[in-house]
């Protein structure tokens, strides 16, 4: 750890589990490293364009001694060995807050080894951001895995400026209650000056577990979007909650999708899967809280009720590996791949198969592509902190076609409220609101559209950074 009051450092960090880069290797193993284009580092670009910023993350690669260089960023790597991506990673923040957090959708495990784990990792990137920042810094902390480290790096760091923000759902009293270190979660937030939720609802609830579980005294009036923050009062020091609801890069993305490559490669893309009448498209992580089972089981009955007709609908789902060592995860795939191989095995035929799956990242321009190309996204989240998917998809739309089916489980569905909503546990609802969406006709498939896409041009990520930054700052 560097002392206090060194003159050297940033005076912007970010604090992310993960590091916003990509590493090449050439044929004779010489090394390079990307910007990886991710929706954060895309979020923050302008604020590393006017300052000069560092990134402290883990490179994703256990046992590495990686120290990553790219352009514009100061890179701090923080390692990880293999027995702590286990249990800080795989473990403690997959295995146990990630379920916790998401509605208890899988059972979350409870093990004291992998929380003293959490703990010493958190340590490790508290000190490390203590490194990378100038005396007064702004160091903005990421996420579920890190939410120790506001209070750690306070006491390292005194001088800083901390911020925190949550990419996830807040739980509810009820779940939070059930985690064996929920007070110690508590008192590592409120080492931030300001901490962000998606939602005012996240916010609200993190407001009354706090007054509940610590005693100190908190606000109560109501918590607004990007307004009326509510407080915690830490021992004479005021934490300032809020709601900042993420979003994209829309102009950027709307700009590539508007391309000519793009648009001529959303063309071939419906002719390859033969001009279906409609094309449908699910775009996620492979994770149980995305509701790709919902999907594909709302579809099969439609096929099986004679609602929809296999012979002219076609689904695309994209899905990218996610979390492979952890358990449920293995289960969901195993569960996602019967059902689509049952579907395709009873409604295709051996050159067309309702649903065409696939278990690989696409590239970026690709993905746009079949934003472009598609009828209806199939949005299903039984639990979802945000879902910038939606978002692209919507972004992508400048034609106004297309139209989105959207669960209400999403942080994404508070603001879009013209997508047609459904309640993922609700069978029927969910079938209607795919039929709907389906055979809408098209003055009202775009007016829905044209409602969604002002919400989606106006309301950006860059709008989402300076919101948090300037309340963080107090500017
Ligand atoms: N390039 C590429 N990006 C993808 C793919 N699948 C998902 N993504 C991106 O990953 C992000 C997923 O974010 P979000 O919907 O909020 O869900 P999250 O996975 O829980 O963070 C979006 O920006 C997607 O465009 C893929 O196959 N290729
Ligand atoms: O880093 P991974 O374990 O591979 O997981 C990818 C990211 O997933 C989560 O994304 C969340 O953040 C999105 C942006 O705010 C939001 O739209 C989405 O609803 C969330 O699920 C996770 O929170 C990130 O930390 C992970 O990097």
């Amino acid at each position: 750890m560097r002392p206090a009051t060194s003159p050297a450092g940033s005076d912007f960090v970010v604090v992310a589990n993960r590091l916003p880069v990509n590493k090449q290797v050439t044929a004779d193993g010489t090394v390079s490293w990307t910007r990886a284009p991710g929706g954060l580092v895309t979020a923050l670009a302008p604020v590393f364009d006017s300052q000069p910023g560092a990134w402290v993350g883990w490179t994703g690669q256990p046992d590495t001694t990686d120290d990553p260089h790219v352009d514009g960023i100061d890179i701090h790597a923080v390692p990880l060995s293999s027995a702590e991506v286990e249990d800080y990673y795989e473990g403690f923040a997959n295995s146990t807050l990630w379920p916790l957090y998401h509605d208890v959708l899988v059972k979350p495990v409870y093990r004291a080894d992998w929380w003293d784990t959490y703990v010493t990792v958190n340590r490790r990137f508290a000190e490390a951001a203590s490194a990378a920042a100038a005396e007064g810094a702004t160091v903005w902390v990421q996420d579920y895995q890190l939410q120790l480290v506001p209070a750690m790096l306070r006491e390292l760091r005194p001088d800083l400026k901390i911020g925190f923000f949550l990419h996830i759902p807040w739980p509810p009293l009820e779940l939070f209650n059930q985690l064996p270190w929920r007070r110690e979660i508590l008192d590592g937030l409120l080492g931030a000056d300001l901490i962000g939720f998606h939602l005012p609802g996240g916010a609200q609830n993190f407001l009354a577990l706090t007054a509940r579980l610590t005693g100190r005294p908190v606000s109560s009036a109501p918590v607004g979007v990007r307004t009326d923050f509510g407080t915690v009062d830490v021992d004479g020091r005021t934490v300032q909650v809020g709601s900042f609801p993420i979003s994209i890069d829309s102009a950027g993305v709307a700009a590539q999708a508007d391309s000519q490559a793009v648009r001529e490669r959303a063309v071939e893309i419906r002719e390859s899967l033969g001009n279906p009448k409609t094309l449908l498209l699910g775009v996620d992580r492979l994770d149980y809280t995305k509701g790709i089972d919902v999907r594909v089981e709302s579809l099969e009955r439609l096929f099986a009720s004679g609602r929809l007709d296999p012979a002219d609908t076609v689904l695309v789902q994209l899905a990218s590996p996610s979390r492979e060592n952890v358990d449920s995860y293995v289960a969901l795939r195993d569960k996602v791949e019967r059902t689509v191989a049952h579907i395709n095995g009873t409604y295709g035929t051996v050159d067309a198969p309702p649903i065409r799956y696939l278990l690989q990242p696409v590239p970026r321009a690709e993905l746009l592509a079949y934003f472009v190309a598609a009828d209806v996204a199939l949005v299903t989240p039984l639990r979802d902190g945000m879902n910038l998917v939606t978002k692209e998809y919507i972004a992508c739309r400048s034609d106004l076609g297309g139209a989105l089916v959207l669960s209400e489980f999403t942080g994404a569905a508070m603001e879009l409220e013209a997508a047609y909503l459904m309640n993922p546990y609700d069978e029927a609802a969910t079938d209607d609101a795919v039929l709907a969406a389906v055979t809408d006709d098209d003055a009202e498939r775009r007016r829905r559209m044209g409602i969604l896409r002002d919400q989606v041009m106006h309301n950006d990520v860059d709008q989402w950074a300076r919101s948090f930054l300037d309340t963080l700052t107090g500017k």
